[in-house]
């Protein structure tokens, strides 16, 4: 069994963007910005925003944290992401994931504009990575591709299993496996929570892929000898051993799947510094107008 190293292929891909970035202010050229709107302080999200930030400072970004009161109104954050749309200081922003019940997320999202959309969530980006148009793609489906790419994964011609649905995660994932292009070139089935015998369909997986949310869900019995696994995951459970409390569990039953497999992600460590490392070559994408020219 291979571990699948999120952490070192996180930094490896972030010191190739460092370098590019050195690259530009050599030239005296515009240093690339993100910029990133939080609302409320829930911890996940906080920690998964701080990390953003961190990993701007680290490859030399420039980059800005929007923080709100849960209680802010849609207009309000409307009107912030117009501004952020015509802020040619900005060369890209995420609106940070969940929002509060009154604000309509889909609305929210589609208001960003599509040059600068580097989580690749509006429609028009959707669409165009639909389309096998040039596209921003989802920052964590994208830092999945890599993971296979970087570890000389073949994937032509495998059965790869996706549990999950999200617009995120497992419907970008599942199209994206599917394409004409390596990473790609595998049968896809996708699971959700109305299939009838998970795990008649996981245990014909080649490349498993989990992406639920809900700890534990995938055991050693529902993995073929061999397979790759991707653990998408990333629950906090309460740990009082812990100094912060709680502690990341993944989808998989790490210790008893890890025996099975051929390739294994751990949690944490596995695709979640990917997921980071993508945005930020989302963001110099844009920086270089490479997406809409
Ligand atoms: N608009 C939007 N874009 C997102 O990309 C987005 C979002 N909303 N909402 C929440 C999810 C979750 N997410 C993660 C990012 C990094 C780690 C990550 O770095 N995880 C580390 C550990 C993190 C820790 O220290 O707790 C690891 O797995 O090793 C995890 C999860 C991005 N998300």
């Amino acid at each position: 069994m291979t571990l699948l190293d999120g952490k070192k292929t996180s930094e490896a891909i972030q010191d190739e963007i460092a370098a590019e970035v050195a690259a530009i202010k050599a030239k005296g050229g515009k240093v690339p910005h993100l910029a990133a709107i939080l609302v409320g302080n829930d911890g996940g999200s906080v920690t998964y925003v701080n990390n953003k930030v961190l990993a701007c400072d680290r490859i030399g970004f420039g980059s800005s944290l929007i923080r709100y009161e849960d209680s802010v109104s849609e207009e309000e954050l409307l009107n912030k992401i117009k501004e952020l749309n015509e802020d040619p200081e900005v060369d890209g922003f995420i609106v940070q994931l969940p929002l509060p019940k009154h604000i309509d997320a889909n609305k929210v999202l589609e208001a960003i504009d599509p040059k600068k959309d580097v989580d690749g969530f509006h429609p028009t980006n959707v669409g165009r990575m639909v389309a096998g148009l040039p596209a921003y793609l989802p920052a964590t489906p994208a830092g999945i591709l890599q993971l296979l790419k970087r570890y000389n994964i073949e994937t032509k011609g495998k059965h790869c299993v996706v549990i999950g649905r999200s617009n995120i995660v497992g419907t970008p994932m599942s199209i994206l496996m599917s394409k004409c292009t390596y990473p790609g070139e595998a049968t896809v089935t996708i699971c959700h929570r109305n299939t009838v015998d998970l795990a008649h369909h996981t245990r014909q997986a080649d490349i498993l892929i989990v992406a639920v949310g809900r700890p534990g869900l995938v055991t050693a019995d529902m993995v073929k000898e061999g397979a790759v696994v991707i653990d998408v995951g990333t629950t906090r459970v309460p740990d009082e051993t812990r100094k912060s409390g709680f502690r990341l569990r993944g989808d998989v039953d790490f210790d008893n799947v890890a025996e099975k497999c051929s390739y294994i992600t751990p949690v944490p460590g596995g695709v979640g510094p990917l997921t980071i490392a993508m945005l930020m070559t989302n963001t110099l994408r844009a920086a270089k107008h490479e997406v809409y020219g």
